[in-house]
């Protein structure tokens, strides 16, 4: 399956070590979504991401597995994400973990399925933030300087502007994609509703929404539409 990331407007995040029945699995799958970014910052095993993606699989939709562990690469996703985090103080999360899993897994990788995200890490008060030690005290320009890194120097597939758990400032996400010349721009944090899902759609390339899903369930499903229709 050649699957165009490009064109993805709305993503849903789901967390391995979060529940969902099999009703709310079957809602979110056939929802129009554009894609399920299974990922978790925490508890995230290859048991628990194997049942996931199982659960998915029943389903058209394309699946992806953004890779926070390298005990839980589980074959068989139609993409994998990697994340690079950009601002993390810690190198682990900038090359480390990286250069492991690339001695395990490089000779036989199928590249097309790989795409690079360069994250930037916005909520200090985030778990993945505070997992990655990152250095969120930054102005406009260090965000700017940050994007066109992922962009121009690393050539990543995805730049993410992460504030995972609250709802970022639109300005520097508008400002961050018009900087892009190559990557696509991912905004994660805070979607909790379609007003925001729709005011993030104006900004980012691709809305990706997470935590609502396991909080407010309905207002997660109501984004799809808000999103899709701007
Ligand atoms: C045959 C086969 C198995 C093929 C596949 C092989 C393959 C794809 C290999 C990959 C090779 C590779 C280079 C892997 C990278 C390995 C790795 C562990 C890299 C580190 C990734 C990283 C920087 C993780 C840090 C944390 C992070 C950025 C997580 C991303 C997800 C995220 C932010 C989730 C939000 O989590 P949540 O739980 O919601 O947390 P909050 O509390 O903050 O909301
Ligand atoms: O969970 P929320 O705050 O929606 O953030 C989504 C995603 O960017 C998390 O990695
Ligand atoms: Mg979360």
């Amino acid at each position: 399956m050649l699957l165009d990331m490009k064109q993805w407007k709305h993503v849903f995040k789901l967390d391995p070590d979060r529940e969902l029945s099999d009703d709310q699995l079957d809602r979110l799958c056939l929802s129009g979504t554009d894609a399920i970014l299974v990922g978790g910052s925490s508890g995230v095993t290859y048991d628990n991401t194997v049942d996931l993606l199982a659960r998915i699989r029943r389903y058209e939709v394309p699946c992806v597995l953004e890779v926070s562990n390298q005990d839980a690469i589980v074959p068989g996703y139609d993409l994998f994400f990697i994340p690079i985090v950009l601002n993390a103080r810690d190198p682990q999360w900038i090359v480390g973990h990286h250069h492991q899993a690339l001695r395990e897994y490089g000779a036989i990788l199928d590249w097309q399925q790989v795409m690079t995200e360069g994250y930037i890490m916005l909520n200090g008060e985030s778990t993945a933030a505070l997992i990655t030690e990152a250095d969120t005290q930054l102005d406009t320009k260090d965000v700017e300087a940050y994007v066109r890194m992922a962009d121009r120097l690393f050539h990543c597939s995805i730049v993410y502007l992460e504030y995972s758990g609250v709802f970022g400032d639109m300005n520097i996400v508008s400002r961050a994609r018009d900087l892009l010349h190559h990557s696509r721009l991912f905004y994660g944090g805070g979607i909790d509703g379609p007003d925001k899902a729709r005011e993030a759609a104006k900004a980012a390339h691709t809305v990706v929404v997470g935590n609502v899903v396991y909080e407010q369930f309905e207002q997660a499903l109501a984004t799809v539409e808000a999103v899709k229709t701007i």
